[in-house]
């Protein structure tokens, strides 16, 4: 199905000298030619650029690959059914990036190019179409859920627990996009901190970053009784089922929501499990007492906190990447997961590698770029911001 990858990726590559001029003509293109597509998106149209640039990208790199390129796309299709999308808004985008692409790659640009590009659109915009046609035989395109308890942590940082009108299917270690009624359609990725229960509820937690519209709404403009909207669950960071190797858990900050969420999951398991819980203060370690706790209903459940900026307690003092080498003897024999900022998750990457923990084995899913006001772009090297080796990694998810 790819005429010829490599010019287009020359093609690509003149676009992505000048990503936000490309990104701003490709929507005033595709806003004249179909206004009503304009009430899909939110108000505020800024961090569009990264969903926009990822989405190409992946499309573009996975050229070679297309059994992976083919999983990429079903997410995608099936992700975009939240936001509306219908079948035939993808000639209409199409359309408008064919002309961004003409434009951008200027003398890269040849009818040969054209038609290469136009036939792995049109393959993209197929399988992404089939894919949610499949979805919406089995699962709405969002649910409804009502804020059942609202647990103010520290000024910026909330704990919310949701309760979704209908069973809303997940596993342990994915995440979840996220709209509050103060800001339609704009939607916002959060990890899952807790395994499924029997009363279905599911919790969040979330740290209002500056300037952040919805991590701010979700912390301070939210309370019991309020609804919100939810995405299906997405995330391929959860545990292979039955029996296998001990459990390292590494949550950073906020990132400790994934984490817990594996240790409730991982507790049944017989496994060894240790979590370490990163913060850079005392006041970080937000949820210490609720982990106790499962500590002391998991006999095989150690958690370890560590405080890179102060001591605090029974704390270790230090970054995780550097202490990794004195808490491990076992590294080469465990499975890993990460979660939380994204030097932190690039750290403890590099140095389990060195201890010897298979590349394989080490999971991890960043959600560095969930509230795109703050945060541009995903620092270079982590799994949303390239054509990823990685393991389990996720991309921002872009829309036409
Ligand atoms: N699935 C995921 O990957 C999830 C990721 N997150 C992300 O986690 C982050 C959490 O932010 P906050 O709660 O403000 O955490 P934070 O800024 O308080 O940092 C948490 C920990 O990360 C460590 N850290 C930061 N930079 C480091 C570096 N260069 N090397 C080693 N350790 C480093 C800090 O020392 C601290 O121990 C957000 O960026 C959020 O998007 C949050 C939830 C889930």
């Amino acid at each position: 199905m790819s005429p010829e990858p490599r010019t287009i990726k020359e093609c690509f590559a003149r676009l992505e000298a000048d990503p936000a001029g490309a990104t701003g003509y490709f929507y005033a293109r595709l806003f004249a030619a179909e206004p009503q597509l304009r009430a899909l998106f939110p108000p505020a149209m800024g961090h569009q650029h990264d969903r926009f640039f990822h989405a190409l990208l992946r499309i573009v790199c996975h050229q070679d690959n297309p059994g992976e390129l083919a999983g990429h796309l079903g997410r995608l299709g099936r992700g975009h059914r939240k936001y509306g999308v219908r079948p035939e808004h993808y000639a209409a985008v199409g359309a408008a990036l064919t002309a961004t692409l003409r434009v951008f790659a200027a003398d890269a640009w040849s009818a040969e190019t054209e038609d290469a590009w136009t036939a792995a659109y049109r393959h993209a915009a197929d399988t992404m179409i089939g894919a949610a046609e499949r979805d919406a035989a089995q699962a709405p395109p969002w649910w409804a859920a009502e804020v059942t308890a609202h647990d103010r942590r520290a000024p910026d940082l909330a704990v919310v627990t949701l309760r979704p009108e209908r069973p809303l299917p997940f596993s342990a270690g994915q995440h979840l996009s996220v709209q509050t009624a103060r800001w339609p359609r704009m939607w916002r990725r959060y990890s899952i901190a807790n395994a499924p229960r029997p009363d279905g509820t599911l919790r969040l937690h979330v740290r209002a970053r500056p300037g952040g519209w919805v991590s701010g709404a979700l912390v301070r403009f939210t309370a019991p009784g309020d609804t919100m909207l939810l995405g299906p669950a997405e995330g391929a960071m959860t545990l292979a089922p039955g029996p296998g190797p001990d459990v390292l858990l590494v949550g950073g900050g906020t990132g400790l929501a994934p984490m817990k969420a594996l240790a409730e999951a991982a507790a049944g398991s017989g496994r060894g499990i240790r979590l370490l819980v990163a913060a850079r203060t005392a006041d970080g370690l937000y949820d210490l007492p609720a982990l106790r706790r499962l500590e002391s209903a998991c006999p095989r459940l150690r958690v370890v906190p560590v405080l890179s900026r102060a001591p605090g307690g029974s704390a270790l003092r230090g970054r995780v990447p550097d202490l990794l080498p004195r808490l491990l003897d076992d590294a080469g024999d465990l499975t890993a997961y990460i979660a939380g900022p994204a030097p932190l998750v690039r750290g403890t990457v590099s140095a389990l590698q060195r201890l010897g923990t298979p590349l394989q084995r080490i999971h991890h899913d960043l959600l560095a770029a969930d509230d795109p006001v703050t945060s541009r772009r995903a620092p270079a090297g982590t799994p949303s911001s390239s054509c990823p080796p990685g393991r389990t990694t996720r991309s921002p998810v872009p829309r036409p």
